[in-house]
């Protein structure tokens, strides 16, 4: 979602809270009900859980049977967070650890009936507990006949048409089956089958998006004389595509030594040599995001407006569930109630829990998801902010009173602090690092976009680390908008893709 969040200033409003589940129905907002404590189906809640429960207050949505109970001072906020609840799975009746990958299908629509949730559930002091979608169906209220497995939401559009694209395409591999995938996440029936392997297909619409580079560097290489001329037109054109003059010059310097040490005259063999350089100089940013942590991973996600940090989220959330970590989402922007929307509707998609507060304190919304995914044993935690300007200082200082808040609920957190950096940017995402860096410290990068767009030089420019830009790791890049168009950046393949290169 784009657009500018001219977010403002935290107001400790004192908001009521929601618990949506994500089957209700579809593009429901969360209601607003007066402050109430519903106890989500989930856990009973442990010491641990109460003591971490920081709300005053929540409330169920649809809320229709929101038990009521007495509102708890609230240590951070005033303003409860609402708990936007996974799948109208069953009650849990046990304890947070008991998280279990989401039940085939749960989102639907269709099913009004949210939740066999609330109103059997007596309540309870600790509101920010509950549990995702357990096996057990609980012996709670539920005789709503709910969830018949739905369909997930939408089709992912964007799917199709880089799957079309994709098409004519020379697909090198053998073309797998349609694979049976072994997915956490709820198969979307409207999922097309691979018609080649999803590596090639991710790796396709990279290279297409960094076409403009590579077609242009690439027509460079046919029949041409391997002389000063080729590597004058080389360097511009990694200019042109960001990587910055001082990358451009220094990786230029050093195919010049090679092609002379290693007498190349073939303009091919210039062009494998260039993309080992290009790969070595971009392989310091490769970093895997470690999920072997002792949990919940707590990650802050950050970035200018509309650089795709939500989506990335969406995307992440699947990719944590996929390597068995639950997971639990913030809405960090408390202030516009469309980028919530967007956040629940990841969240149904991927079946996960989504906290958010309709207005007040990011931080306090970050500091109940912190200690609701300590007690439920959450692998990841992710926190969606607002986006912002580095020059919106008081926006900035904003993101540094979350990061502080984090802390409070979890002296070891956040762990990750990620900034996502729209791969269209160019150089002025060197200038969004530093700034994001000296206000948060960063940890890494998610750079997106780079289906469209000549720009991927930029990360040339970012391993070159100079103007006091740290050379920021790169744990993901996006390509595309779907759910599964997000890839561990990989530094020769990202080379590769920068060349036209095919394999
Ligand atoms: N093509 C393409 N589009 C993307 C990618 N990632 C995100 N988008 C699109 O970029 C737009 C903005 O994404 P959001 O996730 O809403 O961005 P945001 O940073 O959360 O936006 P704000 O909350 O307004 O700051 C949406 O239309 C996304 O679908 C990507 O890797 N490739």
């Amino acid at each position: 979602m784009s657009g500018g969040v001219a977010a403002p200033s935290p107001v400790a409003t004192p908001a009521p809270a929601v618990v949506v589940s994500p089957n209700a129905p579809a593009g429901a907002t969360p209601q607003a009900q007066s402050p109430v404590i519903a106890t989500p189906p989930f856990a009973t809640p442990t010491p641990a859980a109460s003591s971490a429960a920081p709300s005053a207050a929540q409330t169920t949505f649809p809320a229709s049977s929101a038990a009521t109970a007495t509102p708890v001072q609230a240590p951070i906020s005033p303003a409860p967070s609402a708990i936007i609840a996974p799948v109208a799975a069953p009650a849990a009746p046990v304890a947070p650890a008991a998280y279990a990958p989401p039940a085939p299908a749960p989102v639907v629509d269709t099913a009004p009936a949210v939740a066999p949730v609330s109103p059997a559930i007596p309540p309870v002091s600790a509101p920010a507990v509950f549990a995702a979608p357990p096996a057990a169906p609980a012996p709670v209220a539920a005789p709503t006949p709910v969830l018949a497995p739905a369909p997930a939401p939408a089709p992912e559009p964007a799917k199709s048409s880089w799957l079309s694209r994709f098409v004519p395409s020379a697909a090198p591999a053998p073309v797998p089956a349609p694979a049976p995938t072994p997915s956490a996440e709820p198969a979307t029936a409207s999922e097309p089958a691979a018609a080649e392997s999803p590596k090639a297909s991710w790796m396709t619409r990279l290279r297409n998006g960094l076409s403009k580079t590579g077609q242009s560097i690439t027509t460079l290489f046919i029949g041409v004389k391997v002389d000063e001329n080729l590597f004058d037109e080389l360097e511009t054109a990694l200019i042109m595509s960001d990587a910055g003059v001082e990358a451009a010059t220094s990786l230029l310097t050093a195919l010049r030594a090679r092609v002379k040490k290693e007498r190349i005259e073939d303009g091919e063999r210039v062009k494998v040599v260039l993309r080992e350089l290009i790969a070595a100089h971009l392989k310091p940013l490769e970093r895997t995001f470690d999920l072997s942590r002792s949990t919940p991973v707590v990650t802050m996600i950050t970035g200018v407006n509309g650089a795709g940090k939500t989506t990335s989220i969406g995307k992440l959330a699947r990719h944590f569930q996929q390597n068995g970590k639950p997971v639990l989402l913030a809405a960090g922007d408390t202030f516009r109630a469309a980028a919530r929307e967007q956040l629940v509707e990841w969240g149904r998609r991927n079946n996960v829990t989504v906290i958010a507060q309709d207005g007040g304190d990011p931080a306090a919304v970050a500091f109940d998801a912190v200690q609701s995914g300590r007690a439920r044993n959450m692998g990841v935690v992710m926190v969606d902010t607002a986006g912002r300007l580095p020059t919106q200082t008081h926006l900035m200082e904003e993101l540094k009173k979350i990061r502080r808040v984090i802390a409070k609920a979890d002296n070891t957190a956040p762990h990750e602090v990620l900034l996502v950096i729209d791969g269209n940017t160019g150089q002025n995402a060197l200038q969004q690092i530093k700034a994001f860096d000296d206000a948060i410290g960063l940890t890494g990068l998610i750079v997106t976009k780079l289906d469209g767009t000549a720009k991927g030089g930029i990360l040339a420019a970012v391993a070159a680390g100079r103007n006091g830009v740290r050379p920021v790791p790169v744990y993901w890049i996006g390509v595309g908008e779907g759910i599964d168009d997000l890839q561990p950046f990989v530094a020769d393949e990202f080379a590769g893709a920068l060349l036209g290169m095919t394999s």
